[in-house]
């Protein structure tokens, strides 16, 4: 690099599926600062396939994006969550006296540590969000092995970690292979179904993907 010039940020963006990487790239419009790739969905394939992207090419910051279900009374279907917080909901062990999480039970942590740069990026890209017109809110995201499918379980989760406002399959495990090497991690959700009982017709994929191309269109101002 010469006198004078900067580098480049170049920002890694993992989506689950094809049909969430494309409404990403629409939003991108070719910016050539993103690559956009499948982490496959759950939280291990998103592990092996964010680090095998990390240990390929140098990025400055890695978006776990996507669609994902909101929490009944904090995100609505067709708002947007920017987490705050990514955390494993579901490692850990079922005890007589409920659910142990694997920092109760000492065998590790199931946050991804937030320091405040990443605070403070946080509260930038809510900003812009909220300028671009976005429904957009923070709150803890979490990352579960099973689509919650109950309102049992969803008063469960709601219960023992305050403030959840949405679920998805991928931010822990993007986040756990981005603060490997180093590297900060945002997660962004579109809301494409309420957390609770089971009912796929009511599933707005497609307005989803919809806000998700627009707040894809905002990171561009945003970096
Ligand atoms: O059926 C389709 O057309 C379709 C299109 C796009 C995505 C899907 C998925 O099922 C993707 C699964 C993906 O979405 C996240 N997700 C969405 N809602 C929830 C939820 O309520 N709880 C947990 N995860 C959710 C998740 O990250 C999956 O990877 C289907």
């Amino acid at each position: 690099m010469s006198c004078g010039q900067q580098s480049e940020v170049r920002i890694l963006i993992m989506t689950a599926v094809s049909v969430e990487r494309d409404a990403v790239l629409r939003g991108l419009h070719s910016d050539s600062r993103f690559d956009v790739l499948l982490a496959g969905v759950g939280s291990v394939a998103a592990a092996v396939n964010t680090a095998k992207a990390l240990a390929t090419s140098e990025y400055s910051l890695v978006i776990s994006a996507g669609i994902g279900g909101g929490f009944p009374g904090r995100a609505e279907v067709g708002s947007l969550v920017l987490a705050n917080d990514i955390m494993v909901a579901d490692l850990g062990a079922e005890t007589s006296e409920g659910f142990r999480s694997v920092d109760d039970l000492g065998f590790g942590c199931s946050h991804i540590q937030i320091d405040a740069s990443i605070v403070e990026l946080v509260e930038r890209v809510t900003r812009a969000m909220l300028v671009a017109g976005l429904p957009v809110i923070t709150g803890p995201v979490l990352t579960v092995s099973t689509v919650t499918g109950t309102a049992e379980r969803a008063v469960e989760l709601a219960t023992r970690i305050p403030g959840a406002t949405a679920e998805a399959m991928e931010g822990f495990g993007v986040g756990f292979a981005a603060v490997d090497r180093g590297l900060p991690v945002l997660e962004l959700r579109a809301i494409s179904n309420m957390v609770g009982p089971r009912d796929r017709s009511t599933w707005r994929i497609k307005d989803a993907l919809d806000v998700l191309e627009v707040a894809s269109s905002v990171l561009t101002e945003v970096f």
